[in-house]
């Protein structure tokens, strides 16, 4: 990330200031974009709020979506790039969505600031340049620490899964929790369970591949926000090995699979687990894998063939969840012995069904089973991959 693809996103993005302002609207840039500029760290999306109501927002330029018209959010298409324009209002529009929305559309930006989660994520700018920071969010930033706008017991009672925002931003930014918030939290961990399965992944998610996950966990699982997650009710003992890792996981598969395997959970009880998650079937199907190579690897009896199973990525994942359980698997080794593994993919066998079929052999369960034997015999290098060579080990 360099400063001059910063500045870049912001002079794209000034003309949609000018259109509004021009039109005889207040508009600024707000939140997450203002905070990261001034972090400089990459943006990824510039987010403006304005006294245009959406209507005006539409007729103010050429190309619009109504993304969340009931929140008062307009997304524009501008200049190759798109920008969620939201009316200036309070109660916010992040309500859990089975929740009815209440938004107040409001006169002014300080209204629509003090309504915002945290004093670092109420900045705004103006088409100067300008800082507006009614909350010395500039000073929080310097000082690193997530700290709510005014009473935080109120920020939470909005929308309680800015809890689990809070423990993400630290993870991300490497953040401290300023302590009243902090407070806040622990009394109202609870209303957390009110907040849909997939808002509170997303953060959970966010939070560890964060580039500071281990401190965030220590607050996640001492706030007794880990209590009303999914799964994870009273598992503190087991997941604080999260607040001591060697270093935070950088894939979602194996932070999954590290959850499952620290929390003891047995074969047949990932699925059920990643599913109270709401993760997907892929994701599942991945994590029961990657945890089934690593119990695997960790007896240390596979066979080539089992590597052959497992398959490169699994392999790598299955390394990965052992390196930040500290667990001395010889991953060179087993990396080694799958690189030399004759052939990698069934698909490369030099013989398939048809080839079985025009031998002789019957479509039958014991051509699936000569196909197997084939398969195991060339990849545990007992027999050449060749049609002759496999021919003669089956004895065809
Ligand atoms: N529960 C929430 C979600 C968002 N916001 C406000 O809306 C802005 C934009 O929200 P969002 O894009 O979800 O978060 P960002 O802070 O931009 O973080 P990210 O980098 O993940 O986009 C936030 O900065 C914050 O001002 C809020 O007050 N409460
Ligand atoms: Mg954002």
């Amino acid at each position: 990330m360099t400063n001059i693809r910063i500045t870049e996103v912001f002079t794209q993005a000034m003309p949609v200031l000018e259109k509004l302002e021009e039109a005889g609207f207040e508009a600024y840039f707000v939140g997450g974009c203002v905070r990261d500029l001034l972090l400089e760290r990459p943006i990824h999306d510039v987010d403006i709020a304005t006294s245009a109501y959406p209507e005006e927002v539409k007729e103010t330029f050429a190309k619009s979506i109504d993304t969340g018209i009931q929140h008062g959010t307009v997304t524009v298409l501008y200049g190759g790039s798109s920008y969620e324009i939201t009316t200036f209002r309070t109660e916010s529009g992040y309500q859990d969505f089975r929740r009815p929305d209440k938004v107040t559309f409001v006169q002014n930006l300080d209204e629509d600031l003090k309504r915002r989660d945290f004093t670092i994520n109420a900045l705004a700018m103006n088409r100067q340049g300008e800082i507006i920071d009614l909350f010395d969010g500039l000073g929080d930033l310097k000082r690193r620490v997530i700290k709510a706008v005014g009473v935080a017991e109120d920020r939470f009672h909005e929308d309680a899964l800015r809890m689990m925002r809070a423990v993400r931003f630290m993870s991300q930014l490497s953040f401290s929790l300023e302590e009243k918030t902090r407070q806040a939290i622990i009394n109202n961990h609870e209303l957390l369970s009110k907040i849909s399965v997939e808002r509170i992944r997303e953060e959970f998610v966010k939070l560890a591949l964060g580039k500071d996950s281990r401190q965030a966990f220590k607050d996640f699982l001492a706030t007794g926000l880990s209590e009303e997650c999914p799964g994870l009710a009273g598992k503190k003992d087991q997941l604080s090995v999260l607040t001591d890792l060697k270093a935070g996981p950088d894939d979602e598969a194996v932070f999954w699979s590290l959850i499952a395997v620290l929390i003891n959970l047995p074969a047949d009880k990932i699925s059920p687990f990643m599913r109270a998650w709401k993760n997907s079937n892929a994701m599942n199907q991945q994590v029961r894998q990657i945890v089934a190579a690593f119990d695997l690897l960790s007896r240390g009896e596979e066979s080539d063939f089992d590597l052959f199973e497992i398959g490169q990525e699994n392999l790598e994942a299955a390394l990965k969840l052992a390196g930040l359980l500290g667990k001395p698997l010889s991953s060179q080794v087993l990396l080694d012995r799958y690189n030399r593994l004759p052939i990698k993919a069934a698909g490369e066998l030099a013989i398939d069904g048809q080839w079985l079929i025009k031998e002789g052999i019957k479509p039958s369960p014991e051509l699936g089973q000569l196909l197997r034997k084939a398969l195991e015999g060339v990849v545990s290098g007992q027999v050449e991959n060749s049609q002759a060579a496999i021919a003669e080990f089956l004895a065809i």
